[in-house]
């Protein structure tokens, strides 16, 4: 029998895991809401402007209209930027015809309601229309993925077979899926890397060296855990692969538009200058914003984040923001964590 995968989205991410999908033998249907996107994937089998150079599997089709895309499937692939995803799931309800399993493959917290991807749709989502929600996330550059580079990411998920239909859809030999039963965690180490890879993005531009991008990682993944770990996450998992995984791939590869960015910034370009020039999402913008109400809302410490906020938001010169993040007051290097990390491991 012949299967169907619905990949919602056009750009790096839906397509090069639309190529994972149809290597597995789906046939993939993606929809994208640009008509020369639509067109260029059925008639060239390229997607040139989000995936340079690479020819996409005959088994990948794709359509503007939403009801042909998601009909016949219930599990669909949802990789579209955090902020259009209310709107998607809104045109999504008007077509749908069964409860869908979600997969989304997002990485942001929306400000102001301060929620994580997988509140977001179960706020969006009539409950009738909803089955589960599935969440992969990890260490997985589209550009890579396109390559057939081997890749290891986590299907996570509260209903743990769903994550387990997902890891058997997605798992190939080029594409290891883990699962996971901590979304809170995952969601977070996903949305707030992109912070930290701004930030080593700016470093690198400023001239600074491996020391500061090391710093940065280690320090960045302490504020990660110490907000994770308040608003629930199991503090385990930010040592896997959606957690330090994602850190290091995101503050280290030139295929990072999160570190693009940061770097242009660190260059001494101001803040529209470099979303123009990028062309695509750079969620770590507005999770900046996120995280800085959420640690005033938690009560904790993020300094890294503090500082890319005053960069990106305030003004702030790029070098100043450093010096100043030197120069806080001097601490102990485990502070409150290991309390914390301590009372939230015990409670497991
Ligand atoms: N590119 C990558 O390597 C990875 C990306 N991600 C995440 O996947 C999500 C999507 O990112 P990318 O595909 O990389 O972004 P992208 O910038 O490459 O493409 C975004 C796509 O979404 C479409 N889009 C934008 N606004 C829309 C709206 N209002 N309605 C419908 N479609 C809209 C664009 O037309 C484009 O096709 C992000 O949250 C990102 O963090 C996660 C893992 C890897
Ligand atoms: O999440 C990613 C890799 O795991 C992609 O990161 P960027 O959005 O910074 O390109």
């Amino acid at each position: 029998m012949d299967k169907k995968a619905a990949v919602i989205g056009t750009g790096s991410w839906g397509t090069a895991l639309a190529i994972v999908l149809a290597d597995n033998g789906y046939n993939v249907e993606m929809w994208g809401r640009s008509e020369a996107a639509v067109k260029e994937i059925n008639e060239s089998h390229t997607n040139e402007k989000y995936l340079k150079g690479c020819r996409l599997p005959d088994n990948i089709t794709a359509a503007s209209n939403l009801k042909d895309v998601i009909g016949g499937t219930n599990t669909i692939v949802l990789a579209v930027p955090t902020k259009a995803i209310r709107q998607v799931l809104d045109d999504i309800q008007k077509v749908q015809s069964e409860p869908l399993t979600i997969v989304h493959v997002s990485k942001g917290i929306e400000p102001d309601s301060l929620l994580r991807i997988s509140q977001i749709i179960e706020q969006a989502m009539e409950p009738e229309n909803l089955k589960d929600i599935v969440v992969l996330s990890g260490p997985s550059h589209a550009e890579e993925v396109s390559l057939r580079h081997p890749t290891t990411v986590v299907a996570s998920s509260g209903n743990i077979e769903a994550a387990v239909k997902v890891q058997n859809m997605f798992m190939n030999n080029q594409f290891r899926v883990y699962t996971n039963t901590d979304m809170v965690g995952v969601e977070i180490g996903g949305a707030l890397k992109n912070i930290i890879a701004l930030a080593a993005g700016v470093g690198d531009g400023l001239g600074y060296g491996d020391n500061a991008k090391a710093a940065l990682i280690t320090r960045g993944l302490v504020e990660i855990s110490r907000l994770g770990v308040k608003m629930g996450a199991n503090p385990l998992t930010f040592s896997g692969l959606s957690g330090i995984g994602d850190l290091i791939v995101t503050c280290t590869s030139v295929h990072s538009r999160n570190w693009r960015a940061g770097n242009m910034l660190g260059k001494g370009m101001d803040l529209d200058e470099v979303l123009d020039n990028m062309g695509m999402v750079v969620e770590g913008v507005r999770t900046t914003k996120a995280a800085k109400q959420l640690a005033a809302e938690y009560g904790v410490s993020m300094p890294i984040t503090d500082a890319l906020y005053d960069i990106l938001f305030n003004g702030v010169n790029a070098r100043e923001a450093v010096d100043q993040l030197m120069q806080r007051n001097k601490t102990h290097e485990m502070e409150d964590l290991v309390v914390l990390l301590g009372d939230a491991l015990e409670e497991e």
